[in-house]
C-alpha cells in the first residue's frame, strides 16, 4: 500500500506522506477536467439514451468501469471505496494479501454518495466554466478519475484515525466510549497541519498549472490551467472537513 512503511506497517509519518503524494493526483485531476468546459449533457438523464440503462453518461461510466474495476481486484484494497457498491461481481483474480491493518468496522464507511452529491452539486460549478464542445465521453472519464481520486482521499481518513489511535489509545479509549463525537473531532484535528495543506495544496496549482516553455520569457505569462484558489477550496470546505467526518466514524466503530 501507498502509506506503508516496510517495518511498521502504517505511521503518523507515512500516511501523511501518502496524503501529500495524492495531492499531486487530485491537482493533475483537476487540470485534466479544467481542461474540458461544463458539458453539462454528461450530466443530464435525460440527454443519454443508453440501453437497458437510466441515469446520466457520468453515471453509466462510473458504474460500468467500477464493474470492470472490481473484476480485476482493485476494491481488495482497503484504500478503495467504490460509488455503486450494489453494482459490483467478485474479483476473479487471486488476490494480493494486503496487511489488516484496519479494524473490521472501516469495511461499513463509505461516504461516496455525498461525495457524489458534493462533487456534482457544489464543486464542479466552481472548476469549469460554463459550455458545450461535445466531449462528454472524455468528461466523464476525467470526472472519473477526480472522483475516485477525492474518495480515496477521504477515506484515507480510516488509516490516519487508525495511526491516531495506536498512537495514543489513552487518550482516545474514554472519548470512544462516552460516543463523544465532538471530543473525538477536536483531539485528532490539527490546525497547524490542516493550514500547510491548503497553502501547499495551492502552491502545487500554482506549479503544476503552470506553461512550461523553453523561452524563460514566455513562462508564467500565461493563464492558469486551475485556479489555485479553486483548489484550496476544495481541500478547505470539503475535502479536509470529510476526512475528518471519516475518522471520527471509524473511530466510533474502532472499539466494537
Ligand atoms: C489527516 C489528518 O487529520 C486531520 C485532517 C487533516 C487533513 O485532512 O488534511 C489534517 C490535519 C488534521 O486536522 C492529519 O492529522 O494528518
Amino acid at each position: 500500500e501507498v502509506g506503508a512503511d516496510s517495518r511498521n506497517g502504517y505511521t503518523l509519518e507515512s500516511v501523511r506522506e501518502a496524503l501529500v503524494r495524492q495531492e499531486d493526483t487530485i491537482v493533475y485531476g483537476l487540470i485534466e477536467r479544467a481542461k474540458f468546459p461544463s458539458n453539462s449533457h454528461t450530466y443530464d438523464e435525460n440527454y443519454a439514451q443508453i440501453p437497458a440503462s437510466c441515469g446520466s453518461l457520468v453515471e453509466f461510466i462510473v458504474k460500468n468501469t467500477e464493474a470492470l474495476q472490481a473484476e480485476v481486484g482493485r476494491y481488495k484494497n482497503p484504500e478503495e471505496n467504490p460509488f455503486f457498491p450494489e453494482n459490483l461481481s467478485a474479483s476473479f483474480v487471486p488476490s494480493n494479501p494486503f496487511t489488516q491493518f484496519l479494524h473490521p468496522g472501516a469495511a461499513s464507511i463509505n461516504i461516496n454518495k455525498s461525495i457524489w452529491k458534493m462533487y456534482l452539486q457544489e464543486f464542479l460549478p466552481l472548476l469549469v466554466t460554463p459550455g458545450d464542445d461535445g466531449n462528454y465521453a472524455q468528461t466523464a472519464a476525467s470526472d472519473l478519475s477526480l472522483l475516485q481520486a477525492i474518495s480515496r482521499r477521504i477515506h484515507y481518513g480510516k488509516f490516519v484515525a487508525e495511526v491516531k489511535f495506536r498512537d495514543s489509545p489513552q487518550d482516545y479509549e474514554p472519548l470512544v466510549r462516552a460516543k463523544d463525537r465532538e471530543g473525538l473531532m477536536k483531539l485528532l484535528t490539527f490546525e497547524s497541519v490542516e493550514e500547510m495543506v491548503r497553502k501547499r495544496v495551492e502552491k502545487k496549482a500554482v506549479v503544476f498549472g503552470q506553461e512550461v516553455s523553453l523561452n524563460r520569457d514566455d513562462d508564467n505569462n500565461t493563464k492558469p490551467k486551475v485556479d489555485p484558489s479553486v483548489a484550496s477550496r476544495l481541500y478547505q470546505k470539503w475535502l479536509i472537513p470529510l476526512t475528518k467526518e471519516v475518522q471520527v466514524e471509524y473511530l466510533l466503530r474502532r472499539l466494537d
